[in-house]
Order: structure tokens, then sequence, then C-alpha cells
């Protein structure tokens, strides 16, 4: 397909949306009850498992879907994506991520270089330092060992990291490998993550990590300042050296910034932010809590399914086969969202407050912060049933890369693209907010769980194991959401009659259920590139470019233009100009209640 062809104007697109009224017809109740249909929407791969036959889809559908992947000429793209062209385009960049946990031996090339030797360059001076630090060879201003970890970043540079880590954190190697070490993470801007991040710690024994793609987030930098300050009021200006280091592609500003080029670990322009955790974005800081050889199994993870990706026919890979999200666009549902509903794994992580859990505030009340016509929209929702997938990194992986409202070449879309992502670990999300998936809503979930434990519990006397009580509900939810209950079935139970309606469950919910053998490093990295590369699957067949982010920008020179406006009003007392009223009423406001505050206060540090 020309890439000036949008997707919606083939006709494989528009035989899958008039194969959406057939699908209208069926109920999935039904659909289960075709053995042969459903052993044909099983997919393994190095025991991984994921079940789609609870899609509202026929066998059908699924060739009417790889048409429509030809139509968009999909494989290519992913060729086009392993062979390093500038697939970015708005950004005339590579998109090279798998080249960053691909085998010393593998040959992938960016601008006809082979990039995998760099990578390796940095992977082993990040084994080095990290061992260094980790044996006490490395050692602070004052003679200490380092045994505590504050990496400063936001975005990409800070979510993919908090993932892997708080999946890791409840591994018995991983366990093992970090123990007396603490690793934290300081991304938002706001003083009081500042005075959590550095309560109960030592300059004399912190490695600050100052985590930026582009060395210059608004962000980033000023918490490097203020930890930088930490660091030299207490240890002298000189113990920066010691104490700070930094992950980047622009090495000149790490310099400028007054960290020792030599303690910089480099990455690339081809790896986008969100896709940089296997850069040493997050192969540093998790290295220094887990030893790099934990880490190491993380990336081969990954590259396994690079490769199965990569390889694999489209009806037998895990990535290809999981997007159902672009069947969903064609208004099969009118629902409002990705729901990774977290299944069943053990120590996941609770990060849920940034992957939309991103940022407390910014997280589960999405639903209810958008305008109403949002709601006509189909979408998406993952559903997570265990505790270690931030739902903030999945959040942030696709809605970045799909949330576009035009086509690589600039047309506006005629459909709505991405999908929002919402989740929760375990069964939380069960006595909360699945009461809108069973009965308001129609959204579509994946359910992701693991077979073993990362903590096994048993009590003697119980029925099950408390891993088999939590994937209980992995196993069950499915099933409820796809049959729901019918008043036939109720009368039968002798409900009284006027409760039928409330107790009456539509059903034919889709979801898919993923479930992956453990949870150790390896199988997490699977976890992380099955997911990076089923959005970049649906971004290449909607005619996207998953690999930009023009839509931050905006947000970003506003917050500029405030920030002006705030030093004038402070310093010089200049009204506030040049905003609508609201703003200007805001600003007012702000300004006129923290008038006690003078502006030239002297540096302080946040002190809990
Ligand atoms: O790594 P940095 O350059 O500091 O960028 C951090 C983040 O900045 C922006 O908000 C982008 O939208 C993100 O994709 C990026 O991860």
């Amino acid at each position: 397909m020309a890439s000036s062809i949008i997707i919606s104007d083939t006709q494989p697109w528009k035989d899958l949306k008039a194969h959406v009224e057939d699908i209208k017809k069926t109920h999935l109740r039904d659909l289960l009850t075709d053995d042969k249909r459903c052993q044909s929407m099983f997919l393994e791969f190095d025991d991984i498992l994921l079940d789609y036959s609870r899609q509202q889809a026929t066998l059908e559908t699924i060739q009417k879907l790889l048409k429509l992947a030809e139509a968009a000429s999909l494989k290519d793209k992913i060729n086009r994506m392993y062979s390093g062209e500038h697939i970015n385009s708005t950004e005339n960049r590579s998109v090279l991520h798998v080249a960053l946990r691909a085998s010393r031996d593998a040959v992938i090339e960016s601008d006809g270089k082979n990039v995998v030797p760099e990578v390796w360059k940095v992977l082993d001076n990040i084994q080095e330092f990290s061992e260094r630090v980790r044996n006490g060879s490395w050692v602070g201003a004052t003679g200490k060992a380092l045994k505590d970890v504050v990496a400063i970043g936001i975005g990409g540079s800070f979510l993919g990291p908090l993932f892997v880590h708080t999946a890791l954190q409840t591994d018995p190697e991983a366990i093992e490998s970090a123990r007396g070490r603490q690793l934290r993470f300081l991304a938002n801007v706001d003083p009081i993550d500042v005075a959590r991040n550095i309560t109960g710690l030592n300059p004399e024994t912190t490695l600050v990590v100052v985590v930026s793609k582009t060395f210059t987030t608004a962000e980033t930098m000023l918490n490097a300042r203020t930890l930088r300050e930490w660091i030299s009021s207490a240890l002298g200006p000189s113990a920066v050296a010691k104490h700070m280091v930094a992950v980047s592609t622009n090495l000149k500003l790490v310099e400028q910034f007054g960290i020792d080029p030599n303690n910089a670990f480099a990455f690339w322009d081809w790896v986008g932010g969100r896709y940089s955790v296997c850069s040493a974005v997050g192969v540093l800081p998790l290295s220094l809590q887990y030893g790099f050889s934990v880490i190491e199994k993380f990336l081969s993870g990954a590259s396994s399914i690079d490769q199965h990706f990569y390889s694999q026919p489209f009806e037998s890979n895990i990535p290809v086969s999981a997007p159902f999200q672009i069947f969903y666009t064609f208004e099969l549902y009118c629902t409002c969202g990705s729901l990774l509903v977290q299944a069943c794994a053990s120590g996941f992580v609770e990060h849920m407050e940034c992957f939309i859990s991103w940022i407390s505030c910014q997280s589960e009340c999405l639903f209810d912060l958008f305008p109403s016509e949002i709601f006509n929209r189909p979408s998406y929702l993952i559903v997570k049933l265990w505790r270690s997938w931030p739902p903030t990194f999945n959040r942030q992986v696709s809605m970045e890369s799909n949330g576009k409202g035009v086509s690589i070449d600039g047309v506006p879309l005629p459909f709505e693209a991405g999908e929002i992502d919402f989740g929760e670990p375990g069964t939380n999300g069960q006595h909360s907010f699945y009461q809108l998936i069973h009965q308001g809503r129609v959204i579509p979930c994946d359910f992701i769980g693991v077979v073993k434990s990362q903590q096994p519990v048993f009590l003697k006397g119980e029925v099950v194991s408390n891993h088999d009580e939590l994937m209980s509900n992995y196993f069950a939810q499915p099933d409820a959401l796809a049959y729901g209950k019918t008043a036939d079935q109720l009368q039968k139970e002798n409900v009284s009659p006027h409760l039928i309606p409330h107790k009456t469950f539509s059903g034919n919910r889709p979801s898919l259920s993923l479930l992956l053998p453990s949870l150790n490093a390896y199988n997490i990295g699977q976890l992380l590139a099955i997911y990076e590369h089923r959005i970049a699957v649906e971004g290449f067949i909607w005619g996207i470019n998953s690999f930009d982010q023009w839509g931050v920008e905006l947000g970003k020179s506003l917050a500029t233009q405030v920030r002006k406006q705030l030093n004038a009003s402070r310093t010089k007392q200049e009204p506030v100009q040049g905003f609508n009223f609201s703003t200007t009423t805001m600003l007012n406001r702000y300004l006129q209640a923290s008038s006690d505050i003078p502006a030239d206060l002297p540096t302080s540090l946040p002190k809990i």
C-alpha cells in the first residue's frame, strides 16, 4: 500500500466494517461452543500462551484482519523497522529498540552502520561500572560505598525502568542480588516528590543517575539541579563527580551540567524515549540495583520476542495476533478505553499511580475527565491481574505512540486511532470498577496471568494456595464477561422478579488472556516486548507514525509562558497578561495567596 493511501479507503477495511454487522448477530456464549474455532485462537511461544477465543470474532474475522494487515503492508513495515529505515519520518529517525537487546553477533544497521557493537560497548561499560559500585570499589566522596540509587527522569526515562523494577522487586533471584540496596525514582517536579525521595537517604552513600534522552526536559533538569544541591551542600561541590552520573543522547549537555563525561552512558536518537528501557535508561539503574547478570536475562527475554515477531507468520505471531483494537475501531463497541485489567501474577507493581498510573491524579479518573464524545469511540481495555505491570508504562507506550489524529503523511484520519489504557493489578479492580465492565460500557480487556507465583504461599487447611486463589479470578472473569447471566438462569435460581433486571448480565464482552510461565527477568522482558510490538502493529495498520509525539509539546510551551509570568510577577511585580480570563484569574489568585513568600528565598531543600 502506498503510504498516502488511508487504510480506511481500502477494500479489506470496508469488508471488515461490513462484517461487523454479522458479528453483531453473534454472542460469545455461542462462539465459545465451537471448539475448533477456539482451538485455532490459541497461540503458544516459549511457554507463553495467548488465548483470544473470547474476542467477538470468527475465523472469518481473522482472515479479514489478515487481509487488512496485507493491505497495510504490515510485513513490509516490520521489515523496514528492523532494517533501520527512517520510519519515524517526522523526526527523520530509525526505530531500532530491537537493536538494544540483540545478541553481540547480530548485525542491525542504521544509516549504513551496524549499531550492535556500540550497544554492547555501552552495556559492557554499564556492567563494569555497576559491578564497581556494587562491590564497593567505586566509593563516594567520603570513602563510603554507594548502596542507594536515585534515578531522576520522567516519561520514557522513568516508566519503563519503574515497571521492570517493580516486577523484579519480588523475584527471588532479584531480591537476593539487591540485598542491602535501594533504588528510587524521582520523576514529578513537585517538591514533595523530592522530599519523599531523599527521606532516609544519606548523600554519602547515594548515587544519583540523571536519565534524560534530550537532557533538556524541564522537570528532570530541575530535579537534577535540586539533588546536585543536596549532594554539594552536604559533601562539597567536588562530590558531584562521585555521586552523579548520567544517561543521555546529549553528552555535551551532560558535561555542561557538571557531570564527568566519563560517567555518562550514551544511547542514540534511534531509540524512542518510551522504547528506551532496554538502553542505558533502564539497564544502568536496574543493573546497579540487581546486577548486570539479572538485567541481561531481561534483555534476552525481550530479544526472544523480537525474533518471534520478526520471523513468525502472522497467524502464529503473538504481537500481531493480539491487537484486536483495530477491529474495535469499526464501532463494534461504543467503549471508552483499554483496561489493562491486570491479571494474576504475583508480586507486581503498585504503580498504577502513574501508568495513567502515572501521576496519581491523572490516572484512574481519566474516564471521568474525558468529554462525552470520547465514549463514542471504540477502544480497548487491558486488564492485568498481576501487580507488576504498572499500567503507567503501558499507557505511555500505547497512548503516546498511537494517540494520533493524522496519517504518517499528515492526512487527517477519518477514524479514531489509539486506545485508552487503564488497569489495576490483582483482584483489586473487581472491588471497584469491574462493575462498569460487567454491566456498563463494553470495554475489551486483556487479562495477564502467570503460572508460578514469585512468592508462593500455601496455608495448611486452605482449599487452594494463595496464588491459585488469585488465578481463580483470572480464569473466572473472562468467562463472566463473555457469558453474562440471562433472565432465564436467574428465574431458575428463584431470584426475586424485581431484581432480575438488575442481576442480568448481557455478557458478550470481549477479552484476551495471556498466560506466562513465571515472572522472572526473562519473562518480564518478553512481556515488555510483546506490548511494544503489539502497539507498533496497531500503528502500522492504522498508517500512523507511532514513534513521534508532537502532541506533548503544546503543554510544555504553555508552561514556559506561565513560568516566565510567575517570575516577572514575583520579582518585578509585573501584572499577569497575555492569558485568557480564566487563566489570568487563577494566576492572580495563586500569586496573591502566596505573596507572603519572598521571591529571593535562599536555597532550601525539603525536610520531612
Ligand atoms: O528523556 P527525556 O528527553 O527527558 O524525555 C522525557 C519524556 O519527554 C516527553 O514528555 C516525551 O513525550 C516522552 O516521550 C519522553 O519520554
